[in-house]
């Protein structure tokens, strides 16, 4: 099969659009700072990112729910405060209080200070919505009486947001490819779809003219800015980039996937507030963990998508990451052989790779790794 011969995208409903529509904008609303009305099972309310919570916006939403507010967290920081749960839960804000709100939120010092109440669809929706505006996970919900329509406040539906992620799949789409020269790998085309995961597009560069019909190299590479870009010490996100595409242009080509799916999906900002704690001591997936995150937000589905719309059926995978492989095969894809990527090794960045190996099983060997 030819690389120019695409499948044509499955279209949505008319209803499904309308919902994914809603969400989008729900996604800008949010990360601009103002609250969005969630509605669920007939119940309605008005929410805020807590990290967009200042006494301006605490009064627009006491104007809605005087005495009747809650602030949503998820697990991991509900277990980090203390709480004797795992999943996600609520504590009464009698007040919408932006100093309390940001204690129990971010602070890192910060133990519970009332009883956590069950998170119903609506807080869960709120959350999810949060995650996908790549926003700090914490949820300040105005419930709004029978009658109150939450003045001019963009409406969405949670069953909407919880079946965003899926819809993205469905919706995914190539929207432009060009070839783009690139040192050490001159036959290089890019091509962009939309849809996927995060906010931007996703971006498959097809190194060489690798053969469709025996398995193909491919690497699924989440974005990293600090280490792509800049080659932070930190990670070494930025030598298994070049290297892969290099080793692709090397040998019979390849695929490599640029995913948007900055900070493990968490986004740029989240993954600096982690970056800030573990200056502080904490490793990297407790410091997601602080912040309200579970040990990896990434889904690959999309990506084993982007694979099929290109005509690839079999892979070759070069990652450390058993997560990856596993997401590929359950989409359908056949996973012929797996590589190691290993970067560089440096003082910055060992725990970060020890931390990989042991809490989420990359298969990492520090000792045959170059040093850097
Ligand atoms: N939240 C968080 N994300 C990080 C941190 N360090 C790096 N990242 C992100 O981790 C991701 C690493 O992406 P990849 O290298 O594709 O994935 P991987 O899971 O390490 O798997 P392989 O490299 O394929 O073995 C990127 O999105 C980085 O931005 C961190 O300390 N915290
Ligand atoms: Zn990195």
């Amino acid at each position: 099969m030819s690389l120019q011969k695409l499948p044509a995208s499955p279209i949505l409903s008319p209803a499904a659009r309308a919902g994914h529509i809603a969400v989008e904008r729900a996604l800008s609303d949010l990360r601009a700072g103002r609250p969005v009305r969630i509605a669920a099972d007939g119940a309605a309310a008005l929410v805020l990112g807590a990290e967009a919570l200042d006494a301006e916006a605490a009064a627009g939403l006491a104007a809605f729910a005087p005495l009747r507010g809650r602030l949503v967290l998820a697990g991991p920081r509900l277990a980090r405060l203390g709480a004797a749960r795992a999943e996600a839960g609520a504590v009464a804000l009698p007040g919408f209080d932006p100093e309390r709100v940001e204690t129990l939120a971010l602070r890192i010092d910060a133990r519970l200070d009332a009883p956590v109440l069950a998170a119903g669809p609506l807080d869960i929706a709120a959350l999810e919505l949060l995650r996908l505006a790549l926003v700090l996970p914490a949820a300040v919900i105005a419930p709004l009486e029978d009658g109150q329509t939450g003045g001019d406040a963009l409406r969405v539906e949670a069953h909407d947001i919880l079946a965003h992620r899926a819809t993205e799949v469905r919706g995914l789409r190539m929207v432009g490819r060009a070839p783009v020269p690139l040192d050490g790998a001159p036959e290089t085309e890019f091509v962009v779809f939309r849809g996927g995961e995060g906010l931007r597009d996703q971006v498959a560069i097809i190194v060489g003219r690798p053969d469709l019909a025996r398995p193909v190299p491919v690497r699924l590479h989440s974005a990293c800015l600090t280490g792509d870009l800049f080659g932070s010490l930190k990670c070494d996100c930025g030598d298994q980039l070049r290297d892969t595409v290099r080793g692709m242009a090397a040998g019979a080509g390849g695929i490599l996937l640029y995913l948007d799916q900055e900070g493990r999906g968490n986004g740029i900002a989240n993954k600096m507030r982690a970056y800030k704690l573990q200056s502080q001591g904490y490793d990297t997936y407790d410091a997601d963990e602080l912040l309200g995150f579970g040990l990896d937000q990434r889904r690959f589905d999309f990506a084993a998508a982007m694979l099929r719309q290109l005509g690839v059926t079999a892979v070759q995978v070069f990652t450390n990451n058993p997560e990856k492989i596993a997401a590929l095969t359950a989409a359908g894809l056949e996973v012929v052989s797996d590589h190691r990527v290993l970067g560089r090794s440096t003082p910055q960045n060992m725990s970060y790779l020890a931390a990989k190996r042991d809490r989420a099983g990359h298969r990492i060997d520090l000792d045959t790794m170059q040093a850097g």
